[in-house]
């Protein structure tokens, strides 16, 4: 668990949208709580699909699962529409982190002109024992979307547009010194499931035309707040899911805003090129593609890597590259990435090289030169896009 997930706050503190009382086992407009059961040995919540969730909520489906709980798809019988729940394990560290998530949610809601961009919580509550959180409903991650069209690339335009709203978001955030610190494909969700469906460039191997579909809409919104960190504390704990964290938190250099720039950086290259940029599990491997993709680590941050980092080093100056390599498939893997000016010619054509520009500008090594959400808004990217 990283430390800023630890800050603890009273209930009472953060609760700005009504918890009720504690559940007691009613009988309810529409059905009876279930029997209490256990949870399962990860302390996740037991159900069945059509069971009430409080008297209030039917659960009709399981809309996703993370590490701090499930996701569910329910039905409010008060205001007689669809809700996505989050009911988090009872275990003390995810209770806690929950707490801070509701926190974040209720700061973030607070500006009226931000509401568009961050999924919005309509109350929470404590259940046998889980907090739940009542979000509004969405459509599916844009992780999901690209899987479901065989990870085929979206447009560039529509990435122009996404990009867009990510750093509108990550801007305001930042505004407020809240680092969300898991920017990825998972946790940007659609607003809307409607999609069309386009004639796909690719062709299969029996030469018939292929299919790939867009959504309706570009509208999306940012999820997933329960391992924000204030910008007020040291961080020195690896955060960020694997594929798109900063080099300075694998460097133990400490972490701050740019930490989310970087995580933006990676996500917009892999909407376009339909592949995670950095897909490696391990972290000399990981370094040995950053510098692949982006050229040399700078030396003075080497310099200052901390004592478990500095093994990826050779006289604390260069990677330990290829020479420290795991397997040769380790090797192959990092020899077959393009470097990022190529990577971003292979899939956009007319907005290369402004899009290539901003894309070196969010994933510089050294984070206090790396371009903040405001700046990279300014970019000629999103200013001046060629005409399509
Ligand atoms: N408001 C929503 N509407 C629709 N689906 C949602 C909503 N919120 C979450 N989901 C789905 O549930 C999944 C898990 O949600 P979330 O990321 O908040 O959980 P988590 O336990 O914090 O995950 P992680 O392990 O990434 O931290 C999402 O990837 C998404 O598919």
């Amino acid at each position: 668990m990283e430390s800023s997930r630890s800050r603890k706050r009273t209930r009472q503190e953060l609760d700005g949208a009504g918890a009720p009382p504690p559940e007691r086992e009613v009988v309810a407009r529409g059905g009876v709580s279930p029997p209490w059961r256990d949870d399962d040995r990860d302390g996740h919540y037991v159900f069945d699909l059509g069971e009430n969730l409080t008297r209030r909520y039917k659960i009709l489906s399981k809309m996703g699962e993370g590490t701090f709980g499930r996701v569910l798809e329910c039905w409010d019988r008060d205001t007689r529409e669809y809700v996505a729940i989050k009911v988090v394990r009872s275990i003390r560290k995810y209770r806690d982190a929950a707490m801070i998530e509701i926190d974040v949610l209720n700061r973030l809601a607070e500006n009226e002109k931000y509401r568009p961009l961050c999924v919005q919580i309509q109350r929470w509550f404590d259940y046998r024992n889980h907090i739940c959180i009542v979000f509004e409903k969405l459509g599916p991650s844009l992780y999901d979307f690209l899987k479901r069209n065989r990870y085929q690339p979206f447009p560039v335009e529509l990435v122009r547009e996404f990009g867009r709203q990510l750093l509108e978001s990550v801007a305001y955030m930042h505004e407020l010194r809240l680092i969300h610190t898991d920017l990825k494909p998972e946790n940007i969700l659609l607003v809307s499931s409607e999609h069309i469906k386009v004639p796909s460039s690719k062709k299969n191997s029996q030469d018939e035309m292929h299919f790939k579909c867009l959504p309706k809409s570009s509208a999306i919104k940012l999820i997933d707040f329960g391992s924000t960190a204030f910008d007020n504390q040291e961080h020195n704990s690896i955060v960020s899911t694997r594929h798109y964290r900063a080099p300075e938190i694998i460097l133990g250099l400490g972490w701050s805003l740019p930490c989310d720039i970087w995580s933006v950086g990676c996500i917009l290259v892999e909407l376009c090129s339909g592949e995670a940029l950095f897909q490696t599990h391990e972290n000399l491997e990981h370094l040995a593609m950053m510098e692949r993709v982006l050229g040399p680590i700078p030396e003075h941050m080497i310099r200052k890597a901390n004592s478990s980092a500095q093994k990826y080093f050779k006289r604390g100056t260069r990677l330990n590259w290829p020479e420290g390599a795991v397997t040769r498939e380790s090797i192959r893997a990092v020899r077959k990435l393009h470097r990022l000016k190529d990577l971003v010619a292979k899939n956009a054509d007319h907005s290369r090289a402004s899009l290539a520009d901003l894309l070196y500008g969010l994933l510089r090594f050294e984070p206090s030169e790396r371009l903040t959400a405001q700046e990279a808004l300014d970019h000629p990217f999103f200013r001046n896009p060629a005409p399509t």
